[in-house]
């Protein structure tokens, strides 16, 4: 940020990195909190703009949870048209999904309600199942944004398998590596903003296993060392720019 206003603090929330993510990828996203995980989602997602740089996809990424702009006065059942809308359905493809749409969310007769009157574990359900209903060619899911129940966790596994088989790309992020393992199988590990290490999911996660347990035991600068010995091994990928062309296709 070139001119920050006055009495602001300028967070470099991500620094420059570089990403291919090709077609039939499942990529996992690690780190500790602030790592810039749920930026770099963000970003990819258009939710936010760079400050520099460029994110060129093929279709518009779908973040699973958060995507659809829901309105707290309408009920659930209009939003669930709302939300279809601004993903780009027809009201013929949102006729023919909305009982689906309504069984995934769990809502059953709360589904008439207003939204404001969800807790935020329902408002979740609702978004997850809205956005779940598109069928993204990109699938964006943040796992810090799951709040629903044991039983919506099951019925949103089983769809998000499915999402994922048919999507064309996942990125995941997740603070549990073994859901990474089982999901991905490529990872790439951000800290303080920065890309440490992209590769193999099982390898990725190991080394953050090894980082990790070194600053739990109060090793600081062996982790320190530890991760600037992994990033340097990185150093052959190439740095370039990110900024975002949104590719939307009309409804
Ligand atoms: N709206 C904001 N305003 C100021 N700083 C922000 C904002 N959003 C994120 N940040 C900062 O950017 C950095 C990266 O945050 P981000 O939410 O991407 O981390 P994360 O890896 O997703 O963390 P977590 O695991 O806790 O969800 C952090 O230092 C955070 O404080």
């Amino acid at each position: 940020m070139l001119n920050p206003l006055p009495n602001t603090v300028t967070v470099h929330a991500l620094n420059e990195l570089s990403l291919v993510v090709n077609r039939g990828e499942s990529v996992g996203v690690i780190g500790r909190n602030g790592s810039g995980k749920s930026t770099l989602m963000k970003l990819v997602s258009g939710q936010i703009r760079p400050t520099s740089g460029a994110i060129h996809a093929s279709s518009t990424p779908i973040m699973l949870g958060v995507n659809a702009a829901l309105v707290p006065e309408l009920s659930g059942d209009q939003n669930v048209v709302l939300g279809c809308l601004a993903m780009g359905l027809t009201h013929a493809e949102i006729a023919e999904r909305f009982d689906e749409i309504v069984e995934v969310s769990g809502l059953e007769k709360s589904i008439h309600l207003p939204m404001k009157s969800y807790s935020s574990g329902m408002g979740s359900r609702l978004r997850f199942a809205i956005a779940a209903c598109a069928n993204p060619e990109i699938l964006l899911v943040d796992e810090a944004l799951n709040t629903g129940d044991a039983q919506f966790a099951a019925r949103s596994k089983r769809r998000m398998d499915e999402l994922r088989s048919e999507a064309g790309c996942v990125l995941l992020v997740s603070h549990s590596l073994e859901t990474i393992k089982d999901m991905t199988s490529r990872t790439v590990w951000l800290d303080k903003g920065d890309l440490i290490m992209d590769g193999p999911s099982k390898e990725v996660t190991k080394a953050y296993m090894k980082f990790t347990k070194e600053l739990s035991k109060g090793n600081n600068i062996t982790a320190a060392n530890f991760r600037a010995e992994v990033q340097s091994s990185q150093a052959n990928v190439s740095i370039v720019d990110i900024s975002r062309q949104n590719t939307r296709s009309a409804g």
